[in-house]
């Protein structure tokens, strides 16, 4: 069947899908569904295979390079019969027989991605070929997680799936920003060429449990930084903004996304949206009051507002976040307390 984009239109590709493998119609198979997770030991991914495990039809495959992920977040699933992990980099071809491809392998924090940004756009790019040739070969559906950083320093405010972004070619981010943009472009042309059955999410800032302590991403700086009783450092100017969804928000989003008919892009992501000062001022408020607020030197070319428009994923995959910044921020407090062993003062 021809799934809808985003925007509406038909993306009828010009040939059907490949046919699945022969062992979906066998009455004896035991599992329902063989679930590829890229990226599966980090931070969203590794969420997503606890969601995808719930469910006793799933078998569920991850690979990992480990660059930034951890076996420690997918240590309640190691030697489940239902689980498998593999470590493997995507850049390489893989060959295993799946139903579904969850392609999140990334790295996607700033300080990482921009550590060895040639490595981050073959991650994107010829990761993303190789995730494509797989769901080619065996028939499966792959999503993709791209991001809202496609959209660059937006011009468009909020950002709805049609604004085609802003984004600098050739700057520090555009490794991850311009690897995204081509790993949509790669889906699309597999599911037209080739009829690949294709999902993309385009994710906004998600935190949550289990995201490094020294990430590097703004939620995890603060929080560790409130923890820590170390100032929290807000990049200049401060007055820039983004919106932040809670990862268990992100996984039903997500799920829905590969359940449904839909090809996208769709944003995914909670409208509510902050100032990195009134972030800070919200984790002081609600973690250390006694912490000062230090403002520090921003890096090139930072989205000065990110805000998207979610009305594509209310009306078509009937999504919509439910965490509230402030009930979330305490779920994040619980467990990054206990990883660092800072208890909460009576
Ligand atoms: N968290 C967010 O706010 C956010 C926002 C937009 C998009 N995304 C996307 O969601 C995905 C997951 O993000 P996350 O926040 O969980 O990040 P993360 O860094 O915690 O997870 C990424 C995982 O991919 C693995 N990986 C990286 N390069 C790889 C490679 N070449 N081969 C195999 N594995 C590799 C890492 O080891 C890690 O386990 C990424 O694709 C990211 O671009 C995340
Ligand atoms: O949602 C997205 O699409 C993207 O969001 C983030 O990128 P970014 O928004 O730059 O994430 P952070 O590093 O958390 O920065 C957010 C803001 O906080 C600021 N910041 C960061 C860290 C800090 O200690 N203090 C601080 O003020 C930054 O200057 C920036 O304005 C993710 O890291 C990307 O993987 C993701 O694709």
């Amino acid at each position: 069947m021809a799934a809808n984009s985003s925007n509406g239109e038909q993306q009828t590709p010009s040939k059907p899908p490949p046919l699945p493998s022969p062992l979906r119609f066998s009455k004896f198979f035991q599992s329902n569904m063989r679930i590829l997770v890229t990226g599966g030991a980090g931070f969203i991914g590794s969420h997503l295979v606890d969601k995808l495990m719930e469910n006793e039809k799933n078998e569920v495959i991850v690979v990992d390079n480990y660059f930034t992920g951890s076996k420690d977040n997918l240590r309640k699933w190691i030697g489940h019969p239902r689980f498998e992990l593999i470590r493997h980099d995507v850049t390489e071809p893989l060959l295993v027989e799946v139903d579904q491809i969850y392609h999140l392998a990334c790295p996607a924090s700033p300080i990482f991605y921009k550590h060895n940004p040639v490595k981050t756009i073959k991650t994107n790019v010829i990761g993303t070929l190789n995730m494509l040739g797989l769901a080619k070969r065996v028939g499966a559906r792959i999503l993709l997680t791209s991001t809202s950083e496609v959209y660059g320093d937006p011009l468009i405010h909020p950002q709805p799936e049609t604004y085609w972004g802003n984004v600098n070619p050739i700057g520090v981010r555009s490794c991850y920003d311009e690897g995204k943009r081509v790993a949509e472009t790669l889906m699309f042309d597999y599911h037209r060429q080739h009829g690949i059955e294709i999902r993309i999410a385009r994710i906004f800032n998600t935190y949550g449990p289990r995201m490094n302590i020294d990430d590097g991403r703004v939620v995890s700086n603060f929080i560790a930084q409130a923890l820590r009783g170390e100032p929290l450092t807000v990049q200049k100017p401060g007055t820039q903004t983004r919106s932040f969804c809670f990862v268990s928000d992100m996984v039903d989003g997500l799920i829905r996304l590969m359940e449904g008919e839909n090809t996208g892009p769709i944003n995914i992501g909670n409208p509510g949206e902050f100032t990195m000062l009134e972030l800070a001022e919200t984790v002081k408020e609600l973690i250390n009051p006694k912490v000062e607020i230090k403002m520090v030197e921003n890096t090139p070319d930072d989205p000065r507002q990110r805000k998207p428009d979610i009305t594509k994923a209310k009306e078509l995959l009937g999504w919509e976040p439910k965490m509230k910044l402030r009930d979330g921020l305490p779920l994040m407090e619980e467990d990054f307390r206990l990883r660092l062993g800072v208890s909460k003062e009576k």
